[in-house]
């Protein structure tokens, strides 16, 4: 659905993206994550070409945008939406006139325009609030009002730029979950920075790992979990380095077997436990766990890798 290839983009001495390539599958939840000054919010503004890039292309439900000029980019743009993290809105409009701005400029006709606004509210859990003025809402309810406005084009894709770090925690909570309800609902392909680790692990499906420009991981969820020494999954269970020997497993929707008890009877081990964690994400329960086994541990670390388990020994 976008696809980003060779992303270049300089601002004087500066390399904001250093031959970026990105590729966000149709109907996904795409995380991209990196501390301040990687590159994210260059890259997403790059995808919309609000910021153009120094080389590159991006394609976007098979429009390549980079081929075209301003007037057939700003109708392009039109299907794909864009919140942002301090929301946006005209404080000088009601809630029913932001949502309903990006219809006014698409040309249509008010009576078309007042049916889809009230849709897009109730759409958005702000059904009644349309004569409010931005001024009088929450900040959860504010992005809310950014998300209705961002879809008023019926966009394939959307694209959020920080859109939860401004929130509390609870709030964010709920603007995952409608995000997650509107990708799931209306199909839409949602590409999102963060530098957030928790937003990742509620709501992506993939994920990219940026840093000084470039990114330096990427994949689904399940496949980075499935990879040995993926960033990822140490930054997700942040365990101490591992001694020599020590055994790192992990393992995703094995958390209800009793594989470690199974391990201790089958090969009469012991098993000592040094840490671990259970966490949900992309909707299934991943396990990592540090041990140690006693005795000759082979053919106990073969049973695990059959069972399904990504074992790694630290040498
Ligand atoms: N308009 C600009 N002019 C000059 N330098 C810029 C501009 N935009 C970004 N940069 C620089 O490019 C680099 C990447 O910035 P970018 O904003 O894309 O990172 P980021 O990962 O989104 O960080 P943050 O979360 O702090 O916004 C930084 O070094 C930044 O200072």
């Amino acid at each position: 659905m976008i696809q980003a290839s060779g992303l270049r983009k300089q601002y004087g001495d500066t390399v904001a993206l250093d031959g970026v390539d990105l590729h966000v599958r149709r109907g996904e939840i795409f995380g991209v994550l990196g501390q301040s000054g990687a590159g994210k919010s260059t890259l997403l503004r790059c995808v919309n070409l609000l910021e153009r890039p120094g080389a590159g292309t991006v394609t976007v439900d098979g429009q390549v945008l980079t081929r075209l000029g301003d007037r057939e980019l700003n109708q392009a743009r039109q299907r794909i939406g864009m919140i942002h993290q301090h929301f946006a809105l005209l404080s000088s409009r009601t809630v029913a006139g932001n949502v309903a701005f990006p219809l006014e400029v698409m040309g249509v006709p008010r009576a078309d325009r007042e049916r889809r606004v009230a849709e897009l509210l109730d759409l958005v859990g702000l059904g009644g609030r349309g004569g409010d003025r931005p001024g009088q809402l929450s900040g959860g309810q504010k992005q809310r009002v950014g998300i209705a406005r961002a879809l008023a084009g019926n966009p394939s894709v959307l694209l959020s730029d920080e859109a939860t770090s401004a929130l509390d925690p609870a709030t964010t909570a709920s603007i995952l979950d409608l995000l997650r309800r509107l990708n799931r609902e209306l199909g839409l392909t949602i590409l999102l920075i963060t530098h957030e680790m928790n937003v990742v692990k509620a709501v992506c499906d993939s994920v990219a790992i940026m840093s000084g420009g470039r990114i330096e991981e990427s994949g689904t969820i399940a496949e980075l979990i499935r990879t040995p020494g993926a960033r990822l999954t140490r930054e997700i269970f942040p365990l101490p380095a591992p001694g020599p020997g020590d055994i790192t497993l992990t393992f995703t929707g094995h958390a209800d077997e009793p594989v470690i008890s199974e391990v201790v009877r089958k090969f009469d081990t012991d098993v000592n436990v040094l840490g671990g964690a259970i966490e949900d994400l992309a909707g299934s329960r991943v396990g990592r766990l540090r041990v140690t086994l006693s005795g000759d541990s082979a053919p106990a670390l073969d049973y695990l890798r059959d069972k399904g388990l990504l074992v790694e020994v630290a040498s």
